[in-house]
């Protein structure tokens, strides 16, 4: 397919504000799409690589402001486009805007005046480059990659492939409608893409086997060790709700650590953080830990937690801090020892168990592993439960755990059959979209973050954290923020989603100046959350139920 027949049908699908009729041009679009079927699903969702793939292109707002402006000819530069952008407020409608193709002729593809058009697995295979290059000059060589890019494309191209290079492509296209429309276009079960979007983790692979070899096919899409799957996430709960639900609770002890999905091959061992990113290296001794004690393939569920030399857990971020470390991994174990406590076994030497019972799947566990697993108890009264979580405490864990034994492990869904039992105050997961510089010896900082929500379409602000956090603190937090700026107005830096606050408040007020309709009263920093992406940051749904 041309990249401009995919371009056109993308602005189509942006104007229809019906939901059925989304996907219904999604399933057209997808039936229509040949060969390019896997890219075309993945592009219209904005994504170049499956979500089970965390390879990620790297390029910021101004490496693709630089393209942009070569691309455009040398009476623009990257000022212009920002300023352009300040205007508008959208990338997709700057690139659209310019007059790109002005070096025609010195472009590395064609190299005549004849301009060569761009292919959906052109694009794509250009952007996997990209993504590739590593090392000294990369950034060159990426910026090369993209601005021959521009340079071949058309005003409605451009507009999203810009959006597409900076994961922004919002035309109203979300997972939902990518499996509405994968059975619509080719006749299968809706549970069954779902199912199988679930363990592929790649709509681009489910939607051509939906068409290849249908509902059969989509049946036997299978885990594989090494492709992580979404983790299955908690709501907040109660012990009688538990208990009123299904008789019997499992309870297990919340461990306050950072989630780890473990792929071991038989071989060797892979860790997979819950954003879906590769965490061996960090961690070699849980590598260690599985290679030892697994004699078969698997895939496990757990939390990594960091613990001091008798075993009582640290602080949350003191994780954090070995999940992101790259260099100098020895001399990190050193300072911070971690444990894996592992809670669910997703697969075992060519079993799925996703439809397995929990107990079952716990059971199975336990046979397993000899140590490393955490343990779980059944409770059928509300005493049982308070006495469990009181152990838990004690031990310096975080809380508890209640979960449905009968339950099958749901892949990427906060449904009811966890509930999360915190004591503490909850705080929130918020977004980073903008900033202010500070004031005095911190002018030269970002210095207050404006927080937002995850909302239907993008983010809306609910406050401005400035306090909780330490000098030190605010030049990390600076550095990490830098690369996302979008623009910047006068003292106001607009920052594109990257980076999730985890947030601290006394209340959430009702506010008419913020668009969410929410504002938090004495909002504090309490960390950053690595191990999340703004996807997984609170909705404006949340603060709605926190607040009624
Ligand atoms: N025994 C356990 N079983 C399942 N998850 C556990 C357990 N102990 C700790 N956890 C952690 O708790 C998380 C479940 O809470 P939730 O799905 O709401 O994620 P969250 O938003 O990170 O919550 P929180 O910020 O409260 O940790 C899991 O993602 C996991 O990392």
């Amino acid at each position: 397919m041309e990249f401009a027949e995919f371009a056109a049908r993308a602005a189509e699908i942006e104007s229809e504000p019906a939901d059925l009729e989304t996907v219904d041009l999604v399933a057209t679009l997808c039936a229509d799409a040949g060969d390019d079927l896997g890219t075309v699903a993945r592009f219209v969702q904005g994504r170049v690589f499956p979500a089970h793939d965390s390879t990620k292109l790297d390029i910021g707002p101004s490496l693709c402001y630089e393209a942009l402006a070569k691309a455009a000819g040398p009476n623009v530069d990257s000022d212009d486009i920002e300023r352009r952008l300040a205007e508008v407020g959208e990338i997709g409608a700057v690139a659209e805007s310019l007059d790109l193709g002005g070096q025609q002729g010195l472009a590395a593809f064609g190299g005549g005046t004849d301009r060569e058009a761009l292919t959906v697995s052109g694009v794509e295979e250009t952007l996997q480059a990209l993504a590739a290059a590593a090392g000294d000059g990369s950034t060159d060589a990426k910026r090369d990659r993209l601005f021959d890019l521009f340079n071949r494309a058309e005003p409605t191209e451009a507009r999203f492939l810009a959006r597409l290079v900076l994961g922004e492509m919002r035309v109203g296209v979300g997972e939902g409608t990518v499996r509405d429309a994968i059975a619509a276009a080719f006749e299968v079960p809706e549970p069954d893409v779902e199912r199988a979007l679930q363990v592929a983790n790649d709509c681009g692979l489910v939607a051509e086997t939906a068409r290849d070899d249908g509902a059969a096919g989509l049946d036997d899409i299978g885990l594989v060790v090494g492709r992580p799957v979404k983790a299955m996430l908690a709501q907040a709960g109660t012990a009688v709700e538990a208990l009123d639900e299904w008789g019997t609770a499992a309870v297990e002890t919340k461990y306050d650590g950072a989630r780890v999905q473990v792929h071991y091959d038989g071989d060797s061992a892979r860790l997979f953080s819950r954003n879906l990113e590769e965490v061996t290296e960090p961690l070699p001794e849980v590598v260690e830990f599985v290679e030892q004690s697994l004699s078969v393939p698997a895939i496990l569920d757990g939390e990594v937690v960091a613990v001091d030399d008798d075993g009582t857990p640290r602080p949350f971020q003191e994780i954090l801090r070995r999940f992101r470390r790259k260099h100098d991994v020895a001399a990190a174990r050193e300072d911070v020892s971690v444990e894996l406590y592992a809670f669910d076994c997703l697969h075992v030497d060519g079993e799925d168990l996703l439809d397995t019972p929990l107990s079952e799947r716990h059971d199975r566990l336990e046979s397993l592993l000899a140590d490393g697993v955490s343990p779980l108890s059944y409770a059928d009264d509300a005493d049982e439960v308070a006495d469990i979580e009181a152990d838990a405490l004690d031990a310096g864990h975080e809380g508890i755990m209640l979960k449905n034994p009968d339950s099958t492990y749901t892949p990427g869904s906060r449904g009811k059959n966890w509930l999360k039992r915190k004591p503490d105050v909850e705080t929130l997961d918020l977004v980073v979209t903008g900033a202010e510089w500070g004031e005095g010896r911190r002018a030269n900082l970002l210095g207050t973050f404006v927080v937002s929500a995850r909302a239907d379409d993008g983010y809306e602000p609910v406050g401005k954290v400035a306090t909780g956090i330490t000098d030190e603190e605010l030049e990390r937090l600076h550095e990490r923020l830098q690369p996302h700026v979008r623009t910047e107005d006068g003292t106001d830096v607009d920052i594109e989603p990257a980076v999730v606050f985890e947030v601290g408040y006394e209340e959430i007020q009702q506010s008419p100046t913020y668009g969410s309709g929410y504002a938090l009263r004495f909002p504090r920093f309490v960390g950053v959350r690595e191990d999340k992406s703004p996807s997984d940051a609170d909705s404006l749904e949340r603060i709605d139920r926190l607040t009624s």
